[in-house]
């Protein structure tokens, strides 16, 4: 959020429900999941290797479902046609902003906040509902971009984090991807490689 004063960004972890994991999505459901996000990945418009403005390339592929979120300008666009496909989802309809991340074991994620939505969303702390699957993941946050200062939760595959209100500025980030962590059924069902899929949904 632009503007923002440094008092805006200080986050109380006082409500446990808006940071929490637990593990509530059942297995059929994160099969037709991961193998959605796995035909819509492959198709043009699907996972690149997004970069930041320097060049340098991030440790990670992207993919944007509804809005396109530009990782350089830290901008929304308009949607790529190949939303049509996600849209029958209707968590999709309601929050309209959906980003799937894939990490390979060497897979990162810096230490950020996610205020690239509208001021209206932000301002009303509306949630980052976060679904992990595949290999767990060591994920940071904190009140500050300070990863020597943030607090660590391991999220396994199945684990849906939200982080809404007083919590919605968090810092967070990615460590490392623990390897062959992701449950052995999951993998055959869905023929995922070993390897970790987020999906981010926001109200933008
Ligand atoms: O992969 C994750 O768990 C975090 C993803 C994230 O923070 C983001 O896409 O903004
Ligand atoms: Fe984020």
């Amino acid at each position: 959020m632009e503007n923002q004063n440094e008092e805006d960004h200080m986050v109380e972890f006082t409500n446990p429900e808006a940071l929490n994991s637990t593990n509530p999505i059942p297995r059929p459901r994160m099969v037709v999941i991961v193998k959605k996000c796995r035909q819509l990945g492959l198709d043009p418009g699907g996972f690149y290797q997004p970069g930041y403005k320097d060049g340098a390339k991030r440790r990670l592929q992207m993919m944007c479902l509804g809005r396109d979120w530009d990782p350089e300008t830290r901008k929304y666009g308009s949607r790529r046609t190949i939303d049509e496909e996600l849209r029958v989802s209707s968590v999709e309809e309601i929050l309209r902003v959906s980003i799937a991340n894939f990490y390979t074991t060497s897979g990162r994620l810096g230490l950020h906040q996610d205020r690239d939505e509208s001021r209206k969303s932000l301002k009303e702390g509306l949630p980052v509902v976060s679904i992990s699957t595949g290999d767990s993941a060591d994920f940071l946050y904190g009140d500050q971009r300070d990863i020597g200062k943030a607090e660590s939760v391991v999220l396994e595959s199945g684990d849906v984090l939200i982080f809404g209100g007083r919590s919605r500025h968090i810092f967070h980030g990615v460590t490392s991807i623990i390897p062959d962590s992701a449950p052995m059924n999951l993998l055959e069902e869905t023929k995922l490689r070993p390897r970790r899929l987020n999906l981010t949904f926001r109200q933008y």
